[in-house]
């Protein structure tokens, strides 16, 4: 039994990783979701959903051996299987009743709760392999290349998840909120929430913390608040986790004794086709050397206190908060870059898509090209700052 379910799993897999993604727009989610047609949404789901985990699911088989031995990533790894299998039993339902529609929803939710956990087990795994393995840079490259599209992909998945189980959870709607999409995102509020929270965690870690000016400029519609279409949890969480790196900075460099610390500077800009949201710190910057691992995964994950001592938990949270941050900012087709004056601060910018209709999904593609990703080896260096290095001058050979 165990082997043909082996082979039938490799044929679904196979089967579904075959199809792309289809990504979907904000606007899309909106007027889908306003038309709130449970059958429809469960039509398109049981089929995108197992796309999206079978086209994830193939690159995790090409990662390398080391890290998908792993004890964490092998967890992980069954936890997809589950969850592909359990979707797969709706595959090809001919009529649809209530009871399979809410079937199919405790479904969503089962899955979605099994994988809760899924960011720190994948760290545990990057953290077992650095401690098991020599890891060289090209494996570093490819762990770093499939992750940001492993992560990229699990909030994409998750956001078709909660859109359907909000819309049709039972759970009343009494907000204008379309599942977890807010139409009219006040960014400002979202601004403060986050810098509240952060300024509550810093002050339990530090007794102080710098204060927060806002200036906001609508060269569109001037005067009138700058509101978005968007996620508003996703927002959020990439904002918490930049007021808390620039918290920290402004503390750490100035000393946690100081008083006046140089308040944390935020600008939040309506273009026509970007809103903007740049946070600067003069908390001393970061050399361009480190500036490099910011948002790497094995850099940044150092080996964490145990989650259990949660009263000495550090500002920075699993140190994976700004890789995930640039990939909650990207995956609407928006970016988060840092730049840093080395010895006096950092500016870091969110940039979203003003307009819904440009808002559209980012999502891995599983293809040759991610492929070969993970087999060919980095490019050769057509640069060379040092003397000596790998191949010494005369003994190149020209290929
Ligand atoms: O690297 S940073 O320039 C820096 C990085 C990201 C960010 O959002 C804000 C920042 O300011 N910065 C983080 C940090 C932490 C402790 C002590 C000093 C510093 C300096």
């Amino acid at each position: 039994v165990f082997t043909a379910n082996v082979r039938n799993l490799s044929r679904m897999l196979d089967h579904y990783s075959h199809f792309n993604p289809s990504p979907l727009s904000v606007k899309q989610f909106i007027d889908f979701g306003r038309s709130a047609n449970e059958v429809r949404s469960f039509e398109f789901l049981r089929k995108e959903l197992p796309v999206r985990l079978a086209n994830i699911m193939q690159e995790i088989n090409l990662l390398p051996q080391n890290l998908l031995r792993m004890p964490s990533v092998h967890l992980v790894h069954n936890w997809y299987v589950k969850s592909f299998t359990e979707i797969l039993e709706f595959e090809d339902l001919k009529s649809v009743d209530q009871k399979k529609l809410l079937e199919f929803c405790q479904t969503l939710v089962k899955i979605r709760n099994r994988h809760a956990d899924v960011v720190p087990t994948m760290a545990k795994g990057v953290i077992e392999l650095r401690e098991s393995h020599p890891v060289d840079q090209t494996v570093e490259h490819r762990i770093h290349y499939f992750l940001d599209r492993f992560y990229m992909s699990r909030i994409g998945i998750r956001m078709l998840i909660n859109q359907h189980t909000l819309l049709f959870g039972g759970q009343m709607n009494n907000t204008r909120h379309i599942g977890c999409i807010d139409p009219n995102c006040d960014v400002q509020s979202v601004v403060r929430d986050a810098y509240e929270n952060a300024k509550f965690l810093c002050d339990q870690y530090y007794l102080t913390s710098p204060d927060i000016e806002v200036q906001e400029h609508n060269n569109l519609e001037p005067g009138l608040p700058i509101q978005i279409v968007y996620v508003p949890s996703h927002l959020y969480h990439t904002l918490f986790e930049l007021f808390k790196n620039a918290m920290r900075a402004v503390v750490e460099h100035h000393g946690a004794a100081a008083r006046d610390y140089p308040p944390i500077q935020v600008l939040i800009i309506r273009g026509k086709e970007d809103v903007t949201i740049k946070i600067s710190d003069r908390g001393g910057g970061v050399t361009r050397s480190d500036m490099k691992n910011l948002f790497h995964y094995m850099y940044s994950t150092a080996p964490q206190p145990s989650l259990s001592d949660t009263d000495s938990a550090p500002l920075a949270g699993y140190g994976y908060g700004l890789p995930l941050s640039r990939l909650y900012a990207r995956y609407l087709l928006g970016d988060l870059t840092l730049t840093s004056c080395e010895g006096y601060g950092t500016d870091a910018y969110v940039f979203l898509k003003a307009i819904s209709e440009e808002a559209n999904e980012m999502l891995p593609v599983f293809n040759h090209s991610s492929t070969r990703q993970y087999s060919s080896p980095l490019p050769t260096r057509d640069w060379v700052s040092h003397i000596g290095g790998s191949t010494s001058s005369h003994a190149r050979a020209r290929h």
